[in-house]
């Protein structure tokens, strides 16, 4: 302990703040010549030393963690099957670089190395691709997290957002009101389920449909566009000004940034970022908008914000509350300020993120399901006839009259195998290494990616047709189709085969924690729609039609299908 004393310099000046303070101040030190003002100089000259002392030793310690972690993921990523590279993997940089066909890439790759590969993506980027559906399972139920690019290409176009980001912990919460307000939607669990606003966009859709000749990509987008819209937005969507606009910046921020395929956003100096944040800047505006039109109609937001937060805290247990007691609770649990309730800028990050990866991956399917039914006018007719034969005439169909229409919900499921929403299933585990049951060790922070291509077409799993669409594997006695609709909303997965291998292989949403929340929603949804659709109308191709259809693969590694023209002709 410094004393008065023993804490002088040779000029008497107490070295220590707390020598000083012991001290009765500079009246005590006779000795010290200068008295306050030679203390405090020196002091702050000690201090700053002391200062920049710690600040190296904290800097250095940090560096040496991660030179340590680096050698560690050199160490461990070394031990895993892949080809030698350096620093980084040149094929792989030349296939990102060219937004070339991945699948084909990697499937050379397993080809060699077998069903766990390891790639340099960079000095201190581990790339580690899955195949084998037992250790996709286990891959996808513990890598918890998602690679930060992904959450920060997300922050880039919706601002702050809790959904779509890297960490698990802090998605968790707004995943489980997001799978409640869905279900919610579909009114699944509550007397006959249906989706309330089937009506207003079979109204929409309709006026398009009235034209000649439609375009496959446009139409498909513009369905996707109105499920998401009336149900995050509800009634006040359908009478907001702004929504061609919208669904137009919509599209062209979601192509700008690539999203989920590739998530490449280009660097900010280039005037391209510019004119994307610009684009995102004005989707921020309208979303804040429809946001507003839809709280003061007093509709599905408000629910979304608070009514399944509650639920799934488990603090509202009667689906059935009316909306006042909603309000309230909603009320009490602002003022206490207690758990996660959005702020407002959050909601529009959450809303923002929902309508690009909801209206991309949504279209991409219904746009899958329409090249089908013009390629196949056979199964066109068989749905027609299953469809008819399902509802009565004049009822409107409802979603428990689409869960007994196999055929529909089949066809659904084969087009999502055959061309998922993006190549890869991405995941990360940020703070813990993973053991692999087949004793490999995927260092903590490796990107671990799951070539979804490879597993959907996998001859060993789904047989010598694998690359054919055949709806009709969906009807075999190993399938019960029953399951999309009796999914727990817990659950993070659908089990529709009784072969694991075939359950595991299967995966358009992907599959444990990080599983697509809207998964149920999106095929019932979509099906109710295609459902209405073929009631109304058959799709005929345009003569200009090629049956020799391939996908193509897109500037993003996207696997899509040409965009064919439809002529629609209204059901007598
Ligand atoms: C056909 C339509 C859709 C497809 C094919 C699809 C596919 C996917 C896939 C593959 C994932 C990643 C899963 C994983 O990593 O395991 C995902 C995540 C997600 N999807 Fe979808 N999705 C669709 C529609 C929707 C809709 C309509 C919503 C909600 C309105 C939605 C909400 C989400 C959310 C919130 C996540 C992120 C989950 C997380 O990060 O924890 N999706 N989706």
């Amino acid at each position: 302990m410094a004393s008065s004393t023993t804490s002088c310099d040779a000029t008497g000046v107490p070295f220590t703040l707390l020598g000083a303070l012991l001290t009765a101040g500079p009246a005590a030190w006779p000795a010290c010549v200068g008295g306050g003002r030679a203390f405090l100089r020196d002091y702050a000259q000690r201090g700053t030393n002391a200062l920049l002392w710690a600040g190296l030793l904290a800097v250095t310690w940090v560096l040496l963690l991660r030179v340590v972690a680096l050698l560690r993921l050199w160490a461990l990523g070394s031990r895993i099957p892949g080809p030698h590279a350096l620093v980084a993997d040149p094929g792989l940089a030349a296939v990102l670089r060219s937004g070339g066909d991945i699948t084909a890439f990697l499937s050379k790759l397993h080809n060699s190395y077998g069903p766990v590969v390891r790639l340099w993506a960079g000095p201190s980027q581990l790339l580690v691709s899955v195949k084998d559906p037992t250790l996709v399972k286990e891959v996808l139920t513990k890598a918890e997290d998602k690679l930060p690019l992904t959450g920060k290409t997300y922050n880039l176009a919706c601002g702050r957002l809790r959904l779509f980001v890297s960490s698990f912990e802090k998605v968790k919460s707004t995943r489980e009101s997001l799978k409640i307000f869905l279900n919610e939607k579909l009114t699944i669990g509550v007397g006959p389920s249906s989706f309330i606003a089937i009506d207003a966009i079979m109204d929409r859709i309709n006026s398009i449909m009235s034209k000649d000749i439609l375009d496959s990509r446009s139409l498909s987008q513009h369905m996707a566009f109105n499920i998401i819209g009336a149900t995050l937005f509800g009634d006040a969507f359908f009478n907001w000004p702004d929504a061609v606009t919208y669904e137009e910046l919509l599209m062209m921020v979601a192509k700008d940034g690539c999203f989920w395929a590739s998530y490449a956003v280009c660097p900010f100096w280039k005037p391209s970022y510019r004119s994307y944040q610009s684009l995102c800047a004005k989707l921020k505006i309208l979303t804040e908008d429809i946001i507003r039109n839809s709280r003061d109609q007093n509709s599905s937001l408000h629910h979304f914000d608070r009514r399944s937060y509650l639920k799934s805290e488990g603090m509202i247990k009667d689906p059935n509350r009316g909306v006042l007691g909603e309000t309230m609770a909603g009320h009490c649990l602002h003022r206490t300020a207690e758990g996660p309730i959005s702020s407002e800028e959050e909601t529009c990050g959450n809303i923002v993120g929902l309508m690009l990866h909801g209206i991309s991956a949504s279209a991409n399917l219904i746009g899958n399901i329409l090249a089908r039914l013009i390629l196949f006018p056979k199964l066109q007719e068989q749905l027609h006839a299953e469809i008819v034969a399902v509802c009565d005439e004049s009822s409107d169909l409802v979603v428990d009259d689409v869960v007994r229409m196999q055929l529909l919900l089949a066809t659904v499921c084969e087009s999502a195998r055959l061309l998922p929403a993006g190549p890869l299933l991405q995941r990360c585990s940020l703070k813990h290494d993973l053991d692999l049951g087949s004793g490999i060790t995927v260092p903590a922070g490796a990107i671990l990616v799951v070539p979804l291509h490879l597993m959907h077409m996998d001859a060993s799993v789904w047989g010598s047709d694998a690359g054919q669409f055949n709806p009709h594997r969906f009807l075999k006695k190993d399938v019960d189709l029953g399951d999309i609709l009796s999914t727990p909303s817990g659950s993070n997965g659908m089990n529709l085969f009784t072969d694991s291998a075939k359950t595991e292989s299967f995966l358009p949403f992907g599959s444990g924690s990080r599983a697509c929340v809207g998964q149920k929603f999106a095929i019932l949804a979509i099906s109710l729609l295609i459902a209405n659709l073929l009631r109304n109308y058959e799709v005929q191709p345009h003569p200009s039609f090629s049956k020799e259809m391939e996908p193509e693969v897109g500037s993003s590694h996207f696997h899509h299908l040409p965009n064919p023209k439809i002529i629609p002709t209204k059901r007598i």
